[in-house]
């Protein structure tokens, strides 16, 4: 570990890595925040040097999670608005650029919600995956609107996020009914919507998010259900327009089944993939702060918002 990342840096790397701290936004916030910590705490000597302990501490949270490409857009954020020659001068840079990330931040899942909530008519019943405040910032502004709006909460197995936005929507006044991730084909019979969010979303418009996302939108269209995913244009995902793929997250066996069970069963390969990709034709719509898109055309506010240059600013010059 360098000894020039500060202990709240590696402290919140721990937390993504042990997902304490967990869901795209959810971690693009808390590294945005920890980079400020580092340039607010920094004793660097001259100017070279805290641009130094700046590109360390985001490699530190970058080596965390690799598949929510919203951690390496805040990186990319905060890092690009260095451009002072003096410490003191930097040290602003970073403060500014971390707070004007967490208030766009904000401001986007609030006016991404208007837009998806516009998809939703009163009375109607969404199914949900996993735990997605872009998602939920959906029905929050549906239920504003003063639309009554229930949910099929799929449990979402290995870690149940499910029953975090169980208890959300609970506190929304969303009743709820939470079901087994396999029964999830049976009730698309009930539902009106399936309303995810995105860890990333590519060039080409397949949506990366919680396994299981690309079985359920796959049984959403054989039901002739809407496909609704809700991503901010934080998870845009830059590096698929220069034909990168997107790295699914491999996590530990022991989420699926403990050490003394897998042993009572003659020690099976255990996997346990964290996300899957739903190709866009599964996609009805991709609810953005910029408005609703058709997934084959997210290229085009793609290559508005990053141009072509994908290099990364925390790599040593
Ligand atoms: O797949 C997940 C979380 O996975 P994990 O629990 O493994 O991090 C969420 O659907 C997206 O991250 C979007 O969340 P948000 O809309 O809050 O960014």
């Amino acid at each position: 570990m360098d000894d020039r990342v500060h202990p709240e840096v590696r402290r919140t790397a721990t937390e993504i890595d042990t997902m304490e701290i967990r869901g795209a936004a959810t971690i693009a916030d808390a590294a945005a925040r920890a980079l400020r910590t580092q340039a607010t705490e920094s004793d660097a000597a001259d100017a070279e040097a805290f641009r130094a302990e700046l590109r360390a501490a985001a490699r530190t949270l970058h080596e965390t999670r690799p598949t929510a490409v919203s951690l390496p857009n805040a990186l990319r954020y905060v890092l690009r608005g260095m451009s002072s020659t003096t410490v003191e001068g930097l040290r602003q840079n970073v403060v500014d650029s971390a707070d004007e990330f967490c208030a766009r931040l904000e401001r986007a899942q609030a006016d991404l919600g208007q837009v998806g909530a516009n998809r939703l008519r009163d009375g109607d019943t969404i199914m949900t995956h996993c735990h997605s405040t872009d998602a939920l910032a959906c029905v929050e502004a549906a239920v504003e609107q003063g639309k009554h709006i229930e949910a099929v909460v799929k449990e979402t197995r290995p870690r149940n996020q499910g029953h975090i936005t169980a208890k959300r929507l609970h506190e929304l006044g969303v009743p709820v009914t939470l079901i087994v991730d396999s029964a999830a084909r049976r009730y698309l019979n009930d539902v009106n919507h399936v309303l995810v969010g995105a860890d990333a979303v590519a060039a080409d418009g397949s949506v990366i998010n919680k396994i299981g996302t690309s079985g359920l939108a796959v049984n959403a269209r054989d039901r002739g259900t809407p496909i609704t995913v809700a991503a901010q244009t934080l998870k845009l995902h830059p590096g698929t327009m220069t034909g990168h793929t997107v790295d699914i997250e491999m996590r530990d066996t022991a989420e699926v089944v403990d050490d003394e069970t897998l042993a009572e069963l003659g020690n099976p390969t255990v996997k346990n993939p964290a996300f899957d990709v739903t190709p866009p034709r599964y996609v009805d719509a991709i609810v953005t702060e910029r408005g609703q898109f058709p997934p084959e055309s997210i290229v085009i506010l793609m290559r508005e918002l990053f141009g072509e240059g994908t290099s990364e600013p925390w790599a040593e010059p």
